[in-house]
């Protein structure tokens, strides 16, 4: 039996009205999402309405679909040849997969870091400045004041400022998944989505993390895959249980773990599978 204490990261907001949210309270509106990866359905109609400015989670046992639905926020499916999606996502009212958009464009929209840190093989300084370079960024003092403004939000200035061109793979893991973060803040994306972050990281390093992601919500929305409970109780405002490729549940964290509409989610975070 797992017994989840929630949220003790941070301030507890009321809960919002998630299946009413204004224009303005919205950062994203999945709509009726279908995706199948060849003929195996992995997402079946997903609705749900992710809040700006707050941490949104997802979970559920493995093989629910959770990454897959993350990973549609900046179609990182279109990488999967037999994957084909139906319905949309929508960010500022348009469709994500609308034929025109310019998949870049959103990936620079909506940024993204992985269960493994992926730092370049290149120093600090340049993992940081990576995706500023590539849209022609050259201003010395641009890219020095984004260097310190992104590594400050990732919670790692103090402990790199002195060797930002040294190679960042001589960082520990816990600092190397930092700087990733730093990277993919550097270029100001709205949304960030955190593909189990911590799961290669020791106890400390995934404190540090969490107590990051509490911070990093005051300037994105960060929506979190997660297959640890007490983390998504820790970090999370509200929380989406999914289950074979269905959101089975979604409302906030505190209701989802301590008064479960469904008797899915009741069994899954007591334990009883999954
Ligand atoms: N590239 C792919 N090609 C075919 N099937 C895939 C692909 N990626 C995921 N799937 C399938 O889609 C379903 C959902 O997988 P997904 O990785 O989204 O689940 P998950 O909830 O994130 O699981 P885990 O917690 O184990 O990472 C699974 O049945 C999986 O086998």
């Amino acid at each position: 039996m797992i017994t989840v204490t929630p949220k003790t990261l941070g301030d507890v907001p009321a809960p919002l009205d998630l299946a009413n949210l204004s224009p303005e309270q919205t950062a994203l509106e999945i709509k009726n999402l279908n995706l199948f990866y060849g003929d195996k359905q992995a997402l079946h109609g997903i609705d749900m309405k992710i809040p700006k400015g707050q941490v949104t989670a997802f979970i559920g046992p493995s093989g629910c679909g959770k990454s897959t639905l993350l990973r549609c926020i900046n179609r990182m499916n279109d990488l999967v040849d037999t994957c084909r999606i139906e319905g949309g996502i929508h960010l500022h009212g348009e469709n994500i997969y609308d034929k025109h958009v310019d998949v870049a464009a959103l990936r620079r929209k909506v940024g993204m870091v992985f269960q493994r840190p992926n730092p370049f093989p290149k120093s600090i300084y340049e993992n940081v400045i990576y995706g500023l370079r590539i849209t022609g960024e050259k201003n010395r003092r641009v890219l020095d004041e984004a260097v310190e403004r992104s590594l400050k939000a990732a919670a790692l200035w103090d402990e790199v400022k002195d060797r930002l061109h040294d190679s960042a793979l001589g960082l520990s893991g816990g600092q190397q998944q930092r700087l990733v973060i730093a990277r993919a803040i550097a270029i100001e994306p709205e949304v960030l989505l955190l593909d189990e972050p911590t799961s290669a990281l020791d106890p400390i390093s995934t404190l540090t993390i969490e107590e990051l992601i509490n911070d990093l919500k005051k300037q994105f929305t960060v929506v979190i895959v997660t297959h640890n409970m007490q983390q998504a109780a820790r970090v999370s405002d509200q929380t989406a249980f999914m289950y074979m490729g269905d959101l089975i549940e979604y409302s906030d964290t505190n209701t989802l773990f301590t008064t479960p509409a469904k008797k899915q989610t009741e069994d899954y975070i007591t334990g009883r599978y999954g």
